[in-house]
């Protein structure tokens, strides 16, 4: 992703230094740098967001995609900082959707496969292989992401960072997220049900608003409360909103993320009345 941005960037570059032959490489990197951040936000918005989390929700955070004119909303007392229990755990969701295997096709056509561990650790592939970026943005273009649920490839949950050194076995990225949710102290899966109010459960049967009932008695089956559910699993295992693909509590602390993100940026790419909003003509 990163090296599609950065080809973006000088793509945008090269326009505006043909526009404006009298910048500066300062002015021209700046200048450039803000469009790019423009499309990333727009896209993550218009078309991003409303698949993961849901239309409905991101009305209700009043988060959508202006159709004209600006937005008004920066509150400069909005703390825009990332919470523990976004990093932590919710936006961890994005593990459920990796694919193990990638089908590549270069740019001249030519077609091969990747295997996720094969990767781990591993630069040289992309220092070899000049035909590698185009084979894997075509593959994860054609391609379709896992399902988001409560499972994971196996390339991430027994053979992350797996090296030929570790013979076949690589590391949990689950137990991980799960790990790093108890080190951070972050609010178990009910504390978050009560804050946005799906329902703080008293019983394991409570869950079953949000949660199929086999995933209820398996997730019976490893702790002793409903309050010590954590929250990694109990976002994992709910069943996503009717138009999103996240369940109420993720969805719910995604789209809160993405709120205070938009309303706590003053050089949020719409944002109206600000030394730097953008022209009509820019825009
Ligand atoms: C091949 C794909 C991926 C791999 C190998 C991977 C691996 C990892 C690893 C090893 C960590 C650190 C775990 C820890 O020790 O706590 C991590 C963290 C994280 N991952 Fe992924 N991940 C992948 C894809 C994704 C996707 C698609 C998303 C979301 C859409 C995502 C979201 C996150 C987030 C939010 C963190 C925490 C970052 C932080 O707090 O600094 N990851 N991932």
């Amino acid at each position: 992703m990163h090296t599609l941005w950065v080809r973006e960037h000088n793509r945008i570059a090269a326009i505006l230094k043909r526009l404006n032959p009298h910048w500066r490489p300062n002015q021209l990197y700046e200048e450039t740098r803000r469009i790019v951040i423009a499309q990333v936000q727009h896209i993550t918005y218009s078309e991003w967001l409303p698949i993961i989390i849901g239309p409905s929700l991101m009305n209700k955070l009043g988060i959508n995609v202006l159709r004209n004119g600006y937005r008004n909303s920066y509150d400069p007392s909005v703390d825009p900082r990332i919470a523990s229990e976004f990093s932590t755990a919710a936006f961890r969701f994005g593990h459920s959707l990796v694919q193990g295997i990638y089908r590549m096709i270069s740019a001249s056509g030519r077609q091969s496969t990747l295997i996720l561990r094969n990767t781990f650790n591993a630069p040289g592939i992309l220092q070899n292989n000049p035909e590698y970026v185009d084979g894997l943005v075509n593959a994860l273009t054609l391609q379709n992401a896992q399902t988001l649920d409560s499972r994971i490839t196996q390339e991430l949950s027994n053979h992350l960072f797996e090296t030929p050194s570790t013979r076949g076995f690589g590391m949990d990225l689950m137990s991980l997220n799960i790990q790093r949710g108890r080190d951070h102290a972050i609010s178990t899966y009910n504390a978050m049900r009560e804050v946005f109010g799906v329902g703080r459960a008293r019983t394991f049967l409570d869950l079953k608003n949000t949660t199929p009932e086999e995933l209820i008695i398996r997730i019976q089956g490893v702790y002793r409360s409903v309050d010590d559910i954590d929250l990694w699993i109990g976002g994992m295992t709910e069943t996503s909103v009717p138009d999103g693909l996240l369940g109420p509590t993720f969805g719910n602390i995604v789209g809160r993320q993405f709120q205070v993100a938009q309303n706590g940026d003053r050089f949020f790419y719409d944002m109206g009345n600000q030394a730097g909003s953008f022209t009509p003509g820019k825009g």
